[in-house]
């Protein structure tokens, strides 16, 4: 019976029994409707209140917690064995789901917190869960590879339970038991393995994805009953020929959205593979690579929000801190204190270390992600190696250069600068030094393993990580190109031709920036993929403000530097790279050409500069108002363009990404037949190094794709790579959750 229905009948009642007096039955209505306010409202104040509890309890847990006492982003961790996962929902909510109170309440979030470090430690070795493995089949593939599934993992040293293999039409009666509620297996915890294929028509996967969509949207229950697991993963089957694009594994995909979305932790990237082409050995090589990330403790990025963001962080998370600004030959105290060791390792009481463990600068530098290898060197996954993994774009160097993001590591073998641009993103974090190397050396073998080790720990917490791509993720472990440049100056490092050396023994590009401030060190060095030369303004005057360096003769250096370019270094792949700062380096455009006309470039980069954050204490003047527009970097490069050629020199716009906002001019040497030749045929560059003859730069190019060419519609979009709009995307899932409110509301005022 509704509630207008009875007010009715009672009012009549009234009415009957008051001997027909309006005015006993208008007071009994205005009691009643009163104490039905009270009765509506006390329940959901209370639950309120539980939740309110429930988050200061989650607060004070967060800050006990080992998890949050310790700083991820270090390599130098050793887990913990109490370490607990931050679980999302609560018991008081679980509790709630059960009695499914029909109140509408907003059900909390997995714990996050943008300050805490975005990594999670599995508190429980995985091997210790219950296993179960999901699988519907219309043809029979999905129960086969299901199987297969749970004989490897049957046979995984230390998995503690035998995996249960569950059809999800015939074994599972009610999806509720495992799919709105999970199995009280005691102090074992459950893992869900999902194998599903795609079915364009009418099948049984409908079903149970609108399960899971249901229960997502459902306000009676629990919004994130998958926290309760230890973990899921999903391996999807499909047909790539009949089903391309969108439709290819798409029911797979939304299953492994919506157990992300139910507050379950990925630990696997989706697989996606094609039954008709790969087969067998595709799935077999997921199982293979499944298994082996479950025995792995490697600690995860928390999937935060369903909408993964941290790529955009790495450019404005630099410390406002003076105090992190250490400069390296300065650094006395805090060194001595750290103890020394000599050249090479040796102990000696006069070799200082660049970057000691216990010094602010090591804390600053892990705290924006870094992981500092030995003493002065250090890795970092860019942004775009990120974005790359997720099919969202690689950074302007594939559409310039053909470098892959997701096989690309980012790492210096020297922190310490001796430049403060105004531009560097580090906002001065890092350690600075003005010439000769006074440290403790690490040797290019130490270097090397320390940095991939640290590139690919990152790529590997990377997981479970929402729209992570199999075949990038696995391709990634295989770093195919080096950028060296991240932070400080490489050239610097007294082992760098060794280093660069090792690097192509493994096959490995090297992309090598220097600040054209160590002259000496670049006559000298040997044989790389592309030598970069930051020229950061046209005159002394203009060069002093922008980079403020600390060596005296620095315009000396750098008109040193130049000569080199053209002379002893002319058989390398030379580029200038130019960032533009509006107000600081975006006139004289004649100075730039006479700096072209003396180094004599291979190519020259034009990019505009990036906001990093306004600062206070360090310096840093730059404002939004400096950072220009793209049609302004466009004007430019077309200026300094015209001034080259109105003086005869060959050079010409040829590329494009106007994603960040970076142009590419080329010597038209590189335009063989027509057609721009700014990308590099890696294998051939190896093949001459390895050969031991003598080669230039234009021995190893290949042509540069159409859709990267200047004025390209794509303007140097790769169209396979999805356009990811996070604005439009936030917007759509706003409008969604605002639907879902409605008529949440609407159902209850029924
Ligand atoms: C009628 C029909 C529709 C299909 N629709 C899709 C689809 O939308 N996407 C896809 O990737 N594969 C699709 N497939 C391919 C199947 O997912 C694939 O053959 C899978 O291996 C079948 O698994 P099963 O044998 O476990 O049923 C379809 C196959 C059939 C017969
Ligand atoms: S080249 Fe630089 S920006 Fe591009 S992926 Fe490599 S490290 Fe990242």
């Amino acid at each position: 019976m509704g509630f207008g229905t009875g007010i009715f009948g009672v009012c009549a009642v009234i009415y009957l029994l008051s001997g027909g007096r309006w005015t006993v039955v208008i007071a009994a209505i205005t009691i009643s409707v009163l104490y039905n306010i009270e009765q509506r409202n006390t329940p959901k104040v209370a639950v309120q209140g539980e939740l309110k509890e429930v988050k200061i309890a989650k607060k004070a847990k967060k800050k006990s917690s080992p998890i949050y006492a310790v700083d991820f982003t270090s390599t130098s961790y050793t887990p913990v064995s109490t370490s607990k996962i931050p679980r999302g929902s609560s018991p008081v909510l679980r509790s709630r789901a059960v009695r499914r109170s029909p109140k509408v309440f907003k059900a909390s979030k997995p714990i996050q917190n943008v300050e805490e470090p975005s990594l999670t430690r599995s508190a429980v070795n995985l091997l210790d869960s219950q296993i179960y493995i999901f699988y519907t089949s219309l043809t029979g593939s999905s129960q086969r590879v299901a199987s297969a599934l749970q004989t490897k993992l049957e046979g995984l040293e230390g998995l503690k339970s035998k995996p249960k293999l569950m059809s999800l039409d015939d074994d599972v009666d009610d999806l509720e038991e495992f799919f709105m509620k999970t199995p009280d297996n005691g102090a074992t915890k459950n893992i869900y393995v999902l194998v599903l294929p795609s079915y364009e028509t009418d099948s049984p996967i409908d079903y149970f994805l609108e399960h899971l969509k249901d229960t997502y949207q459902d306000f009676r229950v629990d919004k994130y009953p998958m926290t309760a697991l230890l973990g899921f993963a999903v391996l999807g089957l499909g047909d790539s020929e009949s089903w391309s694009g969108e439709k290819f594994c798409y029911q797979a995909k939304l299953a492994d959205r919506w157990m992300g979305k139910l507050g379950g932790r990925r630990l696997f990237p989706v697989g996606e593979v094609c039954m008709k082409y790969e087969g067998e050995p595709r799935t077999n090589e997921w199982i293979q690579n499944f298994a082996s990330l479950l025995a792995d403790d490697e600690p995860f990025y928390i999937d935060q929000d369903n909408d993964f963001e941290d790529s955009d962080k790495e450019d404005d998370s630099a410390s406002d801190d003076q105090d992190t600004l250490v400069d390296v030959e300065d650094m006395g105290d805090v060194i001595r204190k750290s103890g020394t060791r000599g050249l090479n390792g040796s102990a000696s009481n006069d070799m200082k270390e660049m970057v000691a463990k216990d010094s602010p600068t090591y804390k600053s530098l892990t705290k924006q992600g870094y992981t500092i290898v030995g003493s002065h060197s250090g890795v970092k996954i860019c942004r775009w190696t990120k974005s790359a993994l997720r099919g969202r774009g690689s950074c302007y160097k594939f559409a310039f250069y053909g470098i892959k993001s997701h096989l690309c590591m980012e790492t210096t073998p020297s922190l310490a600068c001796s430049n403060k641009c105004v531009f560097c993103w580090r906002h001065g974090t890092n350690p600075v030094a003005k010439s000769n190397w006074r440290w403790v050396l690490d040797p290019p073998e130490k270097v090397m393993e320390g940095a991939l080790q640290g590139h690919y720990q990152k790529i590997k917490q990377m997981r479970g990580v929402p729209g992570i791509q199999m075949d990038r993720f696995q391709e990634a472990f295989q770093v195919r190109h080096c950028a060296l440049s991240l932070v400080g100056e490489p050239i610097f490092y007294p082992h760098i031709n060794e280093f660069v050396g090792m690097l192509h023994e493994k096959h490995i590009s090297s992309f090598l920036v220097c600040n054209a401030q160590h002259p000496d060190n670049l006559a000298k060095l040997s044989k790389v993929t592309q030598l970069y030369v930051s020229i950061d303004a046209p005159t002394k005057k203009d060069l002093k403000k922008v980079d403020r360096p600390l060596n005296s003769d620095f315009w000396d250096r750098l008109m040193s530097c130049l000569d080199i370019l053209r002379t002893v270094q002319s058989h390398q792949r030379t580029v200038f790279r130019l960032t533009l700062v509006k107000g600081f380096n975006m006139n004289d455009i004649e100075s730039y050409a006479d700096m072209v006309e003396r180094a004599h470039p291979s190519q020259i980069e034009i990019k505009g500069a990036t906001f990093c954050g306004s600062s206070t204490g360090n310096g840093n003047p730059l404002t939004m108002q400096n950072i220009p527009f793209y049609e302004e970097c466009k004007d430019f490069v077309t200026s300094l363009c015209n001034e080259l050629q109105s003086r005869g020199l060959n050079y010409d716009i040829a590329a494009e990404h106007a994603h960040s906002c970076c142009i590419l001019m080329a010597h038209t040497k590189f335009k063989i037949n027509g057609k721009w030749h700014t990308h590099i045929d890696y294998p051939k560059f190896f093949e001459l190094l390895e050969s031991g003859k003598d080669f230039i730069d234009l021995d190893y190019v290949k042509e540069t794709p159409e859709w990267a060419v200047w004025g390209s519609d794509g303007a140097g979009f790769n169209p396979e790579d999805t356009k990811f709009d996070r604005k439009a995307e936030k917007l759509k899932n706003r409008l969604q959750r605002e639907e879902q409110a409605k008529i949440a509301l609407e159902q209850q005022a029924q």
